[in-house]
C-alpha cells in the first residue's frame, strides 16, 4: 500500500512540487482514501484521486486599484473552481498578503471534501488575493473589492460559483463584493454568502463556523460521555471563527483563557468571559486593533509576544487562526498538560506530523474538514433561503447546524471507527467526502 500511495504523491508532486501546502493537503488525504479506493472495485483503476486533485479552472487575474495617496497598486487575484460534481463551486475569499496558488489549492482541495460532508449540495473552489487589508481605510477596502469584482463577476453566479469571506474577507467585504457585483449584472441574485442581513444574509452565517467547531467538539466529547462544563479550553486567532467559538465555549460553561493574532497571544488565566469578548470583539471588528491591547483593558492578563498558545493547560484546543500554526512540538506540549481533545475551527491548523502524534495518544482529534464545515453549511442554507426569497428564524437555522454538525459527526464515525473503537476522524472525514463526489464523477463520466 505505502508503494502505490507513494507513487500517486510522486505524480501529484511532479505537476506541483512548488505548492507545499496543496501536498500537504493531498497527501492527508492520500494516505486515508488511497487505502479505501483499493479495496473498492468501483473505484479502483478509475483515476478519480487523480481526477479530483487537478482544478477544473483556475483563474487568476491583475486587480489595479488606487490608495488614499492617489497611487495606483496591483494585485493579483484568483478563483479556484476545484469540483463541481455534486453542485456549483463553493467557498471562500481570502485576502491576505501570503495568499497564492498553494495555498488556494490546498483550500479548495479540502473544500471540496467539506462541503461534500455537509449533506448539502455544494462543490468546492476557493478565491483570494495577495492584497493586505491591514491599514487599509474603508474606501481603500471598497476600491480594491470593487475592482476585484470587475473581473471576478464574470467566472461566478448563482449556480455557477458562490464565494463567501475567509482570512480577510468579512461582512464589510462581502459587502462591496455584492454591491459591484449586482451593478455589473443588474441582478439581485444570491452569488455571495455572508450577506448583511438586510440584503439576503442568513441569521446565525457570521457565527456558524465557530460555533460549529464547538457543536462538533460537543459530539465528539459525548462519545464519552464528557461535555464542555468546567473544561479550560485554549483558542488561538481572534477573528470571526475564534470569536464565536470563544462566545460558544463560554455559554456551555468552559472557560476560555487564550486567543491570539499573529502578533503573539493573550493568556487570561480568570477566563475570558462574556463581557471580555465583547471587548475583543470591539476590538477587532470595529476599531480593528491587536490582541496585545486586551491586557491594556485586563492587567490581570498576559500578553505573550510572537508565540502560539499551546503551551498553556488545557482540556480541549481549539486552533482558529490559520494553517500550520500548531506542529509536532505544540502538540506534544498539549498532550503534556493533558489536552484531550482538539477541534480545528481553521483550515489545516496542525501539520500532519502533529496530527499523527494527537492520533498517537489516541485522543479526539476533529480535522478542520469537518469540524469547521459549520461556516459553509449555513452558507448553503443561504443559499436555501436566497432561493426561497424567505427567511428562516435564528432559532431554525442553529438547530439545522447542530444537527449537520452531527451528522457529519455520524459520517465520520461510519468511515473511521477502528476495530477498538478509536474513531479516526480524519480518515472518516477523507473517505466520507470522497465516497459522495467520487459516485457523482463516476455517475457523469470522464468530463
Ligand atoms: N470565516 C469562515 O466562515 C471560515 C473560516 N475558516 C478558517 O478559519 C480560519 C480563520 O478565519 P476567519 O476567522 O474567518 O478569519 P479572520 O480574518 O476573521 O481572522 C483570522 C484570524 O487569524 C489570525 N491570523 C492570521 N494569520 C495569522 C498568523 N500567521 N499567525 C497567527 N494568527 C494569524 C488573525 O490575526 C485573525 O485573528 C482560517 O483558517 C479560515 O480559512 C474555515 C471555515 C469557514
Ligand atoms: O461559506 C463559505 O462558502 C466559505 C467557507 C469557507 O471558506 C471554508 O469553509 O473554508
Amino acid at each position: 500500500m505505502k508503494e502505490i500511495i507513494a507513487e500517486f504523491l510522486d505524480m501529484v508532486k511532479e505537476r506541483n512540487g512548488h505548492e507545499p501546502e496543496f501536498l500537504q493537503a493531498v497527501e492527508e488525504v492520500a494516505e486515508t482514501v488511497i487505502p479505501y479506493i483499493v479495496q473498492h472495485d468501483i473505484y479502483y483503476g478509475k483515476n478519480v484521486l487523480l481526477r479530483m486533485v487537478e482544478p477544473e479552472r483556475l483563474v487568476s487575474f491583475r486587480v489595479c486599484w488606487v490608495d488614499d495617496d492617489g497611487e495606483i497598486q496591483v494585485n493579483r487575484g484568483y478563483r479556484i473552481q476545484m469540483n463541481s460534481a455534486i453542485g456549483p463551486y463553493k467557498g471562500g475569499l481570502r485576502f491576505h498578503p501570503t495568499v497564492n496558488a498553494s495555498i488556494l489549492k490546498f483550500l479548495a482541495f479540502e473544500q471540496v471534501f467539506k462541503n461534500s460532508l455537509t449533506t448539502l449540495p455544494m462543490g468546492g473552489g476557493k478565491g483570494g488575493s495577495d492584497f493586505d487589508p491591514k491599514g487599509k481605510s474603508d474606501n481603500e477596502i471598497m476600491r480594491f473589492c470593487h475592482a476585484f469584482m470587475s473581473e471576478l463577476f464574470r467566472h461566478i453566479g448563482p449556480n455557477t460559483d458562490i464565494p463567501a469571506g475567509d482570512i480577510g474577507v468579512g461582512q464589510r467585504e462581502i459587502g462591496f463584493l455584492f454591491g459591484k457585483y449586482r451593478k455589473l449584472r443588474n441582478e439581485f441574485t444570491g452569488v455571495l454568502t455572508g450577506k448583511g442581513l438586510t440584503w439576503g444574509g442568513s441569521l446565525i452565517r457570521p457565527e456558524a463556523t465557530g460555533y460549529g467547531t464547538v457543536y462538533f467538539a460537543e459530539n465528539m466529547l459525548r462519545t464519552k460521555n464528557d461535555n464542555f462544563e468546567g473544561k479550560t479550553v485554549v483558542i488561538s486567532g481572534s477573528g470571526n471563527v475564534a470569536q464565536y467559538a470563544a462566545e460558544k465555549c463560554i455559554v456551555i460553561g468552559a472557560k476560555v483563557v487564550t486567543l491570539s493574532d499573529s502578533s503573539g497571544y493573550i493568556y487570561d488565566k480568570d477566563g475570558i468571559d462574556a463581557d471580555k469578548l465583547k471587548f475583543v470583539m470591539h476590538l477587532k471588528n470595529v476599531k480593528r486593533g491587536r490582541i496585545k491591547e486586551y491586557v491594556k483593558e485586563y492587567p490581570e492578563a498576559k500578553f505573550v509576544k510572537g508565540k502560539t498558545p499551546w503551551s498553556e493547560k488545557c482540556d480541549i484546543a481549539l486552533p482558529c487562526a490559520t494553517q500550520n500554526e500548531l506542529d509536532i512540538e505544540d502538540a506534544k506540549a498539549l498532550l503534556a498538560n493533558g489536552c484531550m481533545c482538539v477541534s480545528e475551527g481553521a483550515n489545516m491548523p496542525s501539520t500532519n506530523e502533529a496530527i499523527k502524534e494527537f492520533h498517537k495518544a489516541r485522543i479526539l482529534f476533529a480535522p478542520g474538514k469537518a469540524s469547521n464545515a459549520g461556516g459553509v453549511a449555513t452558507s448553503g442554507l443561504e443559499m436555501t433561503q436566497n432561493s426561497l426569497r424567505y427567511k428562516w428564524t435564528r432559532e431554525e437555522v442553529d438547530k439545522k447546524l447542530r444537527e449537520i454538525m452531527q451528522d457529519i459527526h455520524n459520517s465520520c464515525t461510519e468511515y473511521g471507527q477502528e476495530d477498538d473503537g478509536y474513531i479516526d476522524y480524519v480518515k472518516g472525514a477523507n473517505i466520507a467526502g470522497f465516497v459522495k463526489v467520487a459516485d457523482a464523477m463516476l455517475a457523469q463520466g470522464v468530463v
